[in-house]
């Protein structure tokens, strides 16, 4: 027991001694957003460690989406600051866009391209010699499973072959930080694990995903760190033992922290079903 503890003590010193002189994979400062009326992000504060599966998660209208595009330089912020790998987004923004892969909310690809074109042109944006773009192509869309259908137009693929061919696109120049929203939404199960396979491997290799998600189970077995979103506003992030804390799982935590633990489940449609 006492050596478990000595390990235990060593490897918590070893990654605070890497995490002083890694940057974090992601640095939130005081962010904000507004659209008119609304408050989609009230002023967040986040710290996101490298070379971790991460999970950012809240409910419907959370700001998850909003907070993703901020922070991959997609939509500006009115206020806070924003770092990447210690390089702030909005400053240094071809430097930190060359750095990470974006899968984002509703996907948009060029859809007269193959597969297997829509990866030859990303690569070559991306700078990418040619024959490094096409040996790599190979290989993801072997690994995805696609290898198949990369001749077939986008237009023609389904919800999932669209994710999977988005993830190849985004992991194609090898980002040191993979943002995902909602990757797993619409993807049968042997997709979702070929997907999860994908994912696993890059992150052992030190590199960092980051992906918003509302299901708990998912989120519970993937990642080692979580953000919990509601409102606008962070209600907990840690990894996943403390942001879970003496709950029994992490939905439970979640239900508790979003305060919808005894939310109305629907007595109040007591015209729904029964006899007509
Ligand atoms: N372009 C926009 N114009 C106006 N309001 C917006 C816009 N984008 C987001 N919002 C609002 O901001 C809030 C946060 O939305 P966001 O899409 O970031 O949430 P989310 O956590 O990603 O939700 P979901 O899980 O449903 O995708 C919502 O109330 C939404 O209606």
């Amino acid at each position: 027991m006492a050596d478990r503890r000595d390990t235990d003590r060593a490897e918590q010193a070893v990654e605070a001694d890497a995490s002083r002189v890694t940057p974090p994979a992601v640095r939130v400062e005081g962010l904000w957003k507004r659209f008119g009326e609304q408050t989609a992000v009230a002023g967040i504060d986040l710290e996101l460690p490298a070379g971790k599966f991460i999970g950012l998660v809240g409910p419907n209208g959370a700001g998850k989406t909003t907070t993703l595009s901020m922070v991959t330089g997609l939509l500006r912020p009115d206020m806070g600051r924003i770092e990447v790998g210690g390089r702030d987004v909005w400053r240094d923004p071809v430097e930190v866009k060359s750095r990470i892969g974006v899968l984002p909310e509703g996907l948009r690809l060029f859809e007269r391209l193959s597969g297997r074109e829509l990866l030859g042109y990303t690569g070559r944006l991306r700078g990418l010699p040619g024959p490094e773009t096409d040996s790599r192509a190979t290989q993801l869309l072997d690994v995805l499973d696609l290898a198949g259908a990369q001749h077939k137009l986008v237009v023609d693929y389904s919800t999932g072959m669209r994710k999977k061919i988005g993830l190849a696109a985004a992991l194609l120049h090898n980002p040191e930080v993979l943002f995902l929203d909602e990757p797993f939404e619409g993807v049968d199960p042997v997709s979702a694990q070929t997907i999860r396979g994908v994912l696993e491997r890059y992150t052992r290799s030190g590199a960092t995903v980051i992906f918003s998600s509302h299901v708990m189970e998912l989120v519970e077995s993937l990642c080692d760190w979580v953000a919990v979103m509601a409102a606008g506003r962070i209600r907990s992030q840690g990894t996943l033992a403390q942001v879970r804390g003496d709950a029994h799982s992490l939905q439970d935590a979640f239900l508790e922290l979003v305060g919808a633990g005894g939310r109305d489940s629907g007595d109040a449609l007591d015209w729904l079903g029964g006899t007509r």
